[in-house]
Formats: structure tokens, C-alpha cells, sequence
């Protein structure tokens, strides 16, 4: 453990590029960096390849080209400590909330662990999700809310250093999601997680990113194929206000580079 706190990056991409048919790149040439503790958001116009790319950065599908370094090795496959939360919890039916979150675990590919230290994961895990007193739930009970809290916590119990979360709030209602952004940034924070959060939702990237990368094409690039066109650093402390002055300049700054980037779509 603290050899991995040790190294503050978490992930680095370098010259990423993939397309589900030959010659057809969805994104070319991305460089990416997330560091511990660092929330990076991904927005983008619709299509452009932002869950692609965070299926590419999961291991789930290697590179056309390019290389990615996990804790400074090469990713080459999906990683026990990268964690993926989708936009469904997508919970299994049978099992109550507790099993959810230790599904997996003691599968072989998992770095060895007893059933004492499982079960104080899953433990600890649901606390920090606020599930506590709801491990015999079954997901048909859950709300929406609480049944992406599982999601999280079922995560979080693989003790990941990598958070890749492809618009995990985007079903939930307005009060339960500012909830959940809240509580992402906490558990970054606390469990010293990497994280990249797809979103479409300026706001959200805003109130919880660290650094947004905007993602989309432009003309001047091969085929249309997507890439980090701007990014900003967002140095303001937790929690924020979108009534804070400088979130909402920032705010109208990222509107205008994606309506620019659709622009340019459009005049293609
Ligand atoms: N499994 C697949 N097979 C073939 N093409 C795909 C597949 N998944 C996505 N695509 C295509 O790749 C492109 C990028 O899709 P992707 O879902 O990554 O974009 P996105 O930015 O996440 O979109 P959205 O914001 O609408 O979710 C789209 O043109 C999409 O049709």
C-alpha cells in the first residue's frame, strides 16, 4: 500500500488511439494523466467517444495504438484494482446488497485475500457509501440512489486505485445525484482513489472535477476522430457552489468551447 501512495500518478496514456472498424478512429492521439486523489472529468458532445475511451482506459478493450501505464505498469488487460461503475448499477437480482458488493472478490484473478478481510471490506466499503444496516436489502428494495451507492460500494470494496465512471449519476434525481457527487469526492479524497468521471453535465464536472477535459473533433484532424481539445484546472476547495463566480465563469467558458466544437461538426 504505501509503495502505491507512493507514486502519485495513477494512470498515463500516451497517443491512444481506437476505432471499431479499420481506418475509422473514434479518438487518435490522447494523452491522459490521473493522478491519486485527483477527480479528472470527461465531457463531451454526444458520440464523440467518451465511453470508449473509458472502456480503453478499463483494460476492457486494448489500444489501436498508443500506450497505458496503471501504477506504473503496462495495462494491457482489465485491472483487479480499476474499478468501472456504468450509469445502471446493474446489481444482480439474486444476491442481497451485501453479496453485490462482495461478488467477485474471491474470484481468482482478485489478489488473495482471507474471508475475514473480504467481509471487513465489504464492511467498510458500505459504510462509506452509507448502506450500513442495508446489507440484506435486495436490489428490487433499493432506490435508485441507493442502488448506485451499491454500485459504488461494490467497487470501492475491490480497493481500487482507479475510479472509471461512465455518467454513474445521470439517472438520478437532482437532490440524490448532489448527494452522490458529494460523496464521490469524499471517497476520492478518503481511499486515495484516481477517478475519471464521464459526464454531459457541465455543472457536475465542475462541482466535483479537479481538471475537465473537453473531448471532440475538429476538422483539421484525421477522419473525425475524437481528442482532448481544452482542458481546464479547477483549484477551488470541496464542497462548491455553482454560484461561486469563478465556477460560473468557468462554466460559460466550457459551454462556449462545446457549442464552438459543434460549430466546427457542423461546418464539416
Ligand atoms: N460497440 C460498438 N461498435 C461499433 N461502434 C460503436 C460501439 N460503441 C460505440 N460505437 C460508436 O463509437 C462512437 C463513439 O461512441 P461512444 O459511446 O464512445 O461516445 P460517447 O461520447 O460516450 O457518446 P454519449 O455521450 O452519447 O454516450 C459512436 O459513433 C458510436 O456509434
Amino acid at each position: 500500500m504505501t509503495a502505491i501512495l507512493a507514486s502519485r500518478q495513477a494512470l498515463q496514456g500516451r497517443g491512444l488511439a481506437y476505432g471499431y472498424r479499420a481506418g475509422q478512429p473514434v479518438f487518435a492521439g490522447i494523452d491522459i494523466d490521473i493522478d491519486s486523489q485527483e477527480i479528472v472529468a470527461l465531457l463531451g458532445g454526444s458520440g464523440c467517444g467518451k465511453s470508449t475511451l473509458l472502456r480503453t482506459l478499463a483494460g476492457l478493450q486494448p489500444p489501436d495504438a498508443g500506450t497505458l501505464q496503471f501504477l506504473d505498469a503496462p495495462l494491457r488487460a482489465p485491472h483487479p484494482r480499476a474499478a468501472v461503475v456504468f450509469q445502471q448499477a446493474s446489481l444482480l437480482p439474486w444476491l442481497n446488497v451485501q453479496d453485490n458488493v462482495a461478488f467477485g472478490l474471491d474470484f481468482k484473478h482478485q489478489p488473495k485475500a482471507t474471508q475475514q478481510a473480504i467481509a471487513q471490506r465489504v464492511q467498510a466499503s458500505m459504510e462509506a457509501v452509507g448502506l450500513k444496516g442495508k446489507e440484506r436489502l435486495f436490489p428490487a428494495q433499493l432506490s435508485g440512489g441507493m442502488a448506485q451507492r451499491a454500485a459504488l460500494a461494490r467497487a470501492l470494496a475491490r480497493e481500487p486505485r482507479l475510479l472509471l465512471a461512465d455518467e454513474p449519476f445521470s439517472a438520478l434525481d437532482v437532490l440524490t445525484r448532489s448527494d452522490m457527487q458529494a460523496l464521490l469526492v469524499e471517497v476520492v479524497h478518503r481511499w486515495h482513489t484516481a477517478a475519471l468521471l464521464v459526464t454531459h453535465d457541465i455543472d457536475e464536472a465542475l462541482l466535483v472535477a479537479d481538471r475537465v477535459l473537453l473531448m471532440g473533433s475538429t476538422p483539421d484532424v484525421q477522419a473525425g476522430a475524437g481528442r482532448i481539445v481544452q482542458s481546464w484546472r479547477i483549484d477551488i476547495a470541496h464542497p462548491r457552489r455553482m454560484d461561486d463566480g469563478r465556477i460560473a465563469a468557468m462554466r460559460l467558458e466550457i459551454l462556449h468551447a462545446l457549442q464552438s466544437l459543434r460549430g466546427q461538426a457542423a461546418a464539416v
